[in-house]
Order: C-alpha cells, then sequence, then structure tokens
C-alpha cells in the first residue's frame, strides 16, 4: 500500500492510493452499438397473457367468471330491497353534504376561518375585516365558477336533449346514478351500501416490502430488505396467483430459503401450500416466489383433459397428466420414455402412476402389465384390462412381477429382430419403433406400458430382479416397451443407482431428506434447489418435484375422483373392443446367475473375466441376458459372496470371477438352504 503525505494541506492528510495487483481486467465502459441491440435476445414478454392463450385455461377461466358473476348477481339480488332502503337514508344526506360543501367552498368559507374567529375572539375588527374582504373577494369568482357550471350543464343536457333526444330510459339512469353518487357521499364511512359477498378476503397482492420484510425475517444471510433485487418486469401476475423473481445479495443461494418454506410462509402470513419459491431461471441466488390467491388445498385443479367422454390418447402425443404450481397442466409423450415416480409412504405415489397408467390405457393400442406390490389392490379395476396383473406382497406376485421382467427381456430380443426385419424393408430407418410400425397390426411391435408399483419389494425378495429390470429399462426403450417404476425406499439396494440412472423422467414426491431426494432426481437436485423436502406426507400429497419434462419444477397429480376415474376405466375398456391386448407372461424359470456362471466356465479354467462372463451368459440365454454387461455380472453375483479377484487371461491378470469363488459360493447357499 502507498501512502503519500499531503503536506500542503496538513500533514493528518494523506491519500491512500489502491494497490495495483495485476493488469485492467474490468472492459472499459461503452455505449451500446447497433450490433449490441440488433442481437439482444431478451425473453419478450407475451402480447396474449398465458391464460387466455391455453384453451384449457381460457375455459376454467370462462367457468370460475360465470360462476362467480352469477353467484354475485343473485347475492345482490336477495338483498335489493336492503339496499334500496339504504339508498333512500343515505342519498338525500349525501346531497345535503354535496350542496353544502359547494356552497361552503363558494362563500369561501374555509379557508381563513380559524383566522377571523381569532380576530374576532381578540376583539381585533380591522383583522377581521381584512380577512372578511378577502374572502368575500375570492367568493365572488367562485360563486361564478359555480354559476357558469350549473349553467353548462344544463345547457348540455338540453342541447342533448335536442339534438338526439335522450330517451325517458336515459333521464331515468342519469337519475339514478345522481341519486346512487349521493347515497355514496351520504352513507357513513364504515357502513358500504352492499354487503360482502364473500366472507374471507382473498390475498388480493403480494408487494416488494411484503417479500423483502419476510426474506430478511428468515436469518438465510440477508440483512437489510433494500439487498434484495427484483428485476424487471418486476411482480407481477402469473396465472392465478402472483410471481415475484428477486436477487439474493451476495453469495445466498436460493435453495438456504427453500429451506424454509414454513418460515417464509409465516413471514408473509400465508398458509404453506400458498407460497412456492423455486430458484430462479439465471443464477442459483435467484427464487422465483409465486405465490397463490388461494392456498392450492382451496384452488382446486383443472378439469383433466383425459376426463373427457371423447378422450382418447396416443403415446407418441404429449398428454397431460398433472399440473404445475400455477395450475398449467404439464404433458409427457410415453414413447422412449421411462418414468420412476418416489416418495415416502402417503406421498400419493400410486395415483401420480396412475395418471400415467392413466395416459397409456386410452391408447387402444397399448398392451398394459400391472404388478403392485403394496397388495391392497390400488389398481384392481384395471385388471380387466392388463395382459399382465398382479398383486400382493406373496411368492405368487413376485414370480409374476419377476416373469413380467423376464418377459420384457424375451421380447426384447424377439423386437430387436422384429427392428431389423423392418430396418431392412425400410420402415424403420433409425433402428427403432416408429408409430406407423407400432400401429401395423401383426407387427409384433405395438406399445407395452409396465408398472411396477413398490417395485422395492420386488427387488428385494427376488434377487437379480433388479439387474434383469435395469438390462430391460435400457433395452425396451427403443423397442416401445415403457416402464413407470414407483417406490417408498429410494435407497441402494432397493432401488439401485443404475436403475435410477437409465430412467428419463423421475418424479420425486414428499422424501424426508436430502439423499432420498437425490437418489431419485440425481445427484445434485437439491443443492439446485429440486427439492421434494418441502412437501408434507398426506397434506401435499400428490406434489413432488418433476425432471425429465420440459421445464424441471413442482409437479402435482391430477386426482380424479372415484366415479371419474371408473368411467375413465370403462371408456379404455370402450376403445379397446374390451379386447384385452397382448398375451399374459408364462412362467419363465427364473434363471439362476450364480448356476449360470458355473456352467459357462470351460473344462480347466480357472475363471472368467467379468466381461467374458458377460458375453458367455448372453450366449447362453439370449432371452434373459442380452445386454447384461460386465458390471451388471458382478454386482449380480455380489450378494452370493463372489468377490471381484484377478483373473489370468494371457499373460495379464483381468478382475473376473474365479471358480474356486464361484464354488464356495455355491456350497454355502446348499449349506443354507439346509
Ligand atoms: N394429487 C392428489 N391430490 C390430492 N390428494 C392426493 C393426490 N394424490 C394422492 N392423494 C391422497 O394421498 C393419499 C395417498 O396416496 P397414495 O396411496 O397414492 O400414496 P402412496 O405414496 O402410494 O402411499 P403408500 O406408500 O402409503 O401406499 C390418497 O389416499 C389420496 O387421498
Amino acid at each position: 500500500m502507498t501512502v503519500v503525505p499531503f503536506d500542503e494541506y496538513d500533514d493528518e492528510r494523506h491519500i491512500i492510493e489502491a494497490d495495483q495487483v495485476g493488469g485492467q481486467v474490468d472492459p472499459a465502459d461503452r455505449k451500446a452499438t447497433f450490433a449490441d441491440v440488433v442481437s439482444r435476445t431478451d425473453a419478450r414478454r407475451p402480447i396474449v397473457p398465458a391464460v387466455l392463450r391455453n384453451p384449457d385455461a381460457r375455459r376454467a377461466l370462462a367457468r370460475w367468471s360465470v360462476s362467480y358473476g352469477g353467484h354475485t348477481a343473485l347475492y345482490h339480488l336477495t338483498r335489493s330491497p336492503k339496499y334500496a332502503a339504504k339508498v333512500a337514508v343515505y342519498a338525500p344526506r349525501g346531497a345535503w353534504r354535496a350542496g353544502s360543501a359547494v356552497a361552503w367552498w363558494a362563500v369561501g368559507g374555509r379557508e381563513n376561518f380559524h383566522l377571523r374567529q381569532e380576530a374576532a375572539n381578540k376583539n381585533d375588527p380591522h383583522t377581521w375585516q381584512a380577512l372578511n374582504r378577502t374572502r368575500a373577494k375570492e367568493s365572488n369568482a367562485r360563486w361564478w365558477v359555480v354559476g357558469v357550471a350549473v349553467v353548462a350543464l344544463v345547457v348540455l343536457l338540453g342541447v342533448a336533449q335536442l339534438a338526439v333526444g335522450i330517451p325517458a330510459v336515459g333521464w331515468f339512469a342519469v337519475a339514478v346514478g345522481v341519486v346512487l353518487v349521493a347515497a355514496r357521499n351520504g352513507r357513513p364511512a364504515d357502513k358500504p351500501i352492499v354487503d360482502r359477498v364473500v366472507t374471507k378476503a382473498a390475498f388480493t397482492k403480494l408487494t416488494g416490502e411484503m417479500v423483502r420484510h419476510a426474506v430478511v425475517a428468515l436469518g438465510i444471510g440477508v440483512k437489510e430488505p433494500g439487498q434484495i433485487t427484483f428485476p424487471p418486469p418486476g411482480i407481477h401476475k402469473d396465472g392465478p396467483g402472483w410471481l415475484a423473481r428477486f436477487n439474493l445479495p451476495g453469495a445466498v443461494v436460493a435453495t438456504a430459503l427453500l429451506e424454509k418454506r414454513d418460515n417464509l410462509a409465516a413471514a408473509l402470513r400465508l398458509p404453506v401450500d400458498q407460497v412456492w419459491p423455486e430458484v430462479g431461471p439465471d443464477h442459483p441466488g435467484q427464487v422465483d416466489l409465486w405465490v397463490g390467491y388461494q392456498p392450492s388445498s382451496k384452488m382446486g385443479q383443472p378439469k383433466w383433459a383425459l376426463t373427457a367422454d371423447t378422450a382418447r390418447t396416443s403415446i407418441f402425443e404429449p398428454n397431460p397428466f398433472a399440473t404445475d404450481s400455477r395450475q398449467r397442466p404439464i404433458s409427457t409423450v410415453l414413447f422412449q420414455r421411462n418414468f420412476l415416480v418416489g416418495g415416502q409412504p402417503g406421498s400419493g405415489k400410486s395415483y401420480a402412476a396412475r395418471t400415467l397408467l392413466t395416459i397409456a390405457m386410452l391408447d387402444p393400442t397399448v398392451e398394459l402389465k400391472v404388478a403392485e406390490f403394496k397388495g391392497v389392490g390400488d389398481f384392481l379395476d384395471v385388471e380387466p384390462l392388463c395382459s399382465t396383473y398382479a398383486v400382493g406382497v406373496d411368492d405368487d406376485a413376485f414370480e409374476t412381477g419377476s416373469d413380467i421382467i423376464a418377459w420384457a427381456l424375451a421380447e426384447c430380443e424377439r423386437r430387436g429382430k422384429r427392428i431389423l426385419e423392418a430396418k431392412k424393408r425400410g420402415e424403420a430407418p433409425e433402428g427403432k419403433v416408429t408409430p406407423e410400425l407400432a400401429a401395423k397390426r401383426g407387427s409384433g411391435l405395438h406399445p407395452v406400458f409396465i408398472l411396477l408399483d413398490e417395485v422395492h419389494e420386488l427387488f428385494a425378495a427376488v434377487p437379480g430382479a433388479a439387474a434383469a429390470c435395469e438390462r430391460a429399462i435400457k433395452r425396451g426403450r427403443a423397442l416401445g416397451i415403457i416402464f413407470c417404476l414407483a417406490t417408498q425406499i429410494p435407497d441402494k439396494d432397493s432401488l439401485p443407482p443404475n436403475i435410477t440412472r437409465c430412467i428419463t423422467t423421475r418424479w420425486c414426491l414428499s422424501v424426508l431428506g436430502q439423499v432420498e431426494n437425490d437418489m431419485i432426481l440425481g445427484t445434485g437436485a437439491y443443492k439446485r434447489g429440486m427439492t421434494a423436502t418441502v412437501y408434507r406426507p398426506g397434506v401435499d400429497a400428490g406434489w413432488g418435484v418433476l425432471v425429465g419434462v420440459d421445464k424441471p419444477g413442482s409437479a402435482r397429480s391430477f386426482y380424479p375422483t372415484p366415479e371419474v376415474t371408473a368411467a375413465i376405466v370403462a371408456r379404455a375398456g370402450q376403445l379397446r373392443g374390451r379386447a384385452v391386448i397382448g398375451e399374459d407372461v408364462e412362467r419363465v424359470e427364473a434363471r439362476d446367475m450364480l448356476a449360470d456362471a458355473r456352467t459357462v466356465l470351460r473344462p480347466g479354467e480357472s475363471g472368467a473375466p467379468w466381461a467374458v462372463l458377460a458375453e458367455r451368459l448372453a450366449e447362453l440365454a439370449p432371452e434373459f441376458y442380452t445386454g447384461i454387461t460386465a458390471d451388471m455380472v458382478r454386482e449380480a453375483l455380489a450378494p452370493y459372496g463372489v468377490e471381484s479377484q484377478d483373473v489370468k487371461v494371457g499373460r495379464s491378470n483381468l478382475k473376473g470371477a474365479r471358480r474356486t469363488a464361484l464354488d464356495n459360493a455355491q456350497q454355502r447357499r446348499e449349506i443354507e438352504a439346509e
């Protein structure tokens, strides 16, 4: 630091120059050039509000307006005699008040009244007269104004009458208007003429002041309300609520605020389900706070398009299955996607999975296979539509569950060949099922939707089921086989991370902590602000964070009444002509990977590398093992105690399974079985 004495003025004063560390880094300020202006890509605000662009939202708005308007009109109509009586009392009082106010103004009585009174009290006639002269002078001019205004009004009405001939109803309307204005002027300040239609005042407006004070009160490192800035367009209406996008100061991240949603709601004096904070789009310190006009529990949900009597879907087209916090429908294409729904008990997983199943069932080309390992029959009503259906937590249900997975694997194998043929014929240019191929009768490539609810039960009960499911998910995606898994225990045993990784669309409903959250949504999701921990089981049932759709964010499953649900299932039955698409799975002899691994070892081999084992297993039973990788074999044999050891191949050592390890594992299993 350089200190320079400033002798000319004062020994005590110094100029302190900042140290120069490195060269100039800040760009020089310059005015915007033409190129800057024409290349601006700022998001433009839509001309037509979002609510008017979406047909469902338009219909919902129209329905609401008609119902609200109708109710208000009837409410006031029934009270009209009371209103008329009030008007009769207040109108003369209002007319008197208005008249006297004009008269007082015209005589200038108010302006120096106190001064004149003081002069009178002090017995000071000179001052009083001087003040009164001033008043009288002003009063003259004011009477002129009043006179001219009255004459102008009379002339105006007279001319209007002569020129266009105001009908009687016009005079009546003018008279009613004058009487109502007079009544309003004559009513006591705290007594409105009309009664309140709604009992509780709706939340009317979110203001910058409310937001600033609430955020400071959270104690997340924002000390002053002024530290919070609102980028344009500031707080504005967005759907049925208000959106406040704001920047937190310094290094405070939005996730710190998301974790305190309860406190934020308390500070805003609103119910928690009315307050929806999200990380903003520009940087991690930006918050998008959406506050509904009403709590979501009271707001209801827009009508689900799939509940219409004529609803029919195509899994190749986007179809709605949930709504976001601003009541906008969220849609997805089912084809070439897989779905994972996770959450704690009571978070609404089964209903959420059902919304996806609904899209599938209303497409009459889709085969359905449903297995529910909760055992309560959540999907019992769709059994007649399914080619395979299982319910329960018993051996029978688990066997059917693993048969479905084995069937899917074998089907992938069959479909792979069919696709190859189709490709040769030029019908599958990308080597994938196309909508045309899927719809073609006899192509054997119709879409299949497999729903496995509480799938962790199956994975825990049947060793190897998780690995097989992973292979089926990976292979089936391009071949028209869609998996939807729902689970309540997202940990690495009940939901292997490899499965999560290959699933495109994940929906995390209420979970307890960050670990479960990230198990479902992916590592780092919590830190990026995708926090399903804010939802409470039961209260926020159906709400979750959804990734893998157009815009990740909050999503609430559609939740039709039991009657509507029954109507949807009936409609799906009608569309399918009561015929079940596809065949039930055959009881497949479950493959025993340990025994198979021992079988594929060649005589004299002391072991085989994992990759070699994977290759040989796929040759042994292609319908089950096609697509299996070295890692999958290693992971599948680990529970039997088969360690990954060095295996000699030529002159080098590779990791794999030794024959002794496989034999020992088999012996252990036999001893345990006894
Ligand atoms: N979208 C929704 N809106 C409102 N309530 C819902 C919604 N989805 C589910 N619920 C309610 O939540 C309750 C639990 O739903 P569901 O059975 O799907 O939960 P789950 O997570 O599968 O629970 P569990 O694991 O205990 O079976 C249901 O009884 C239902 O009343």
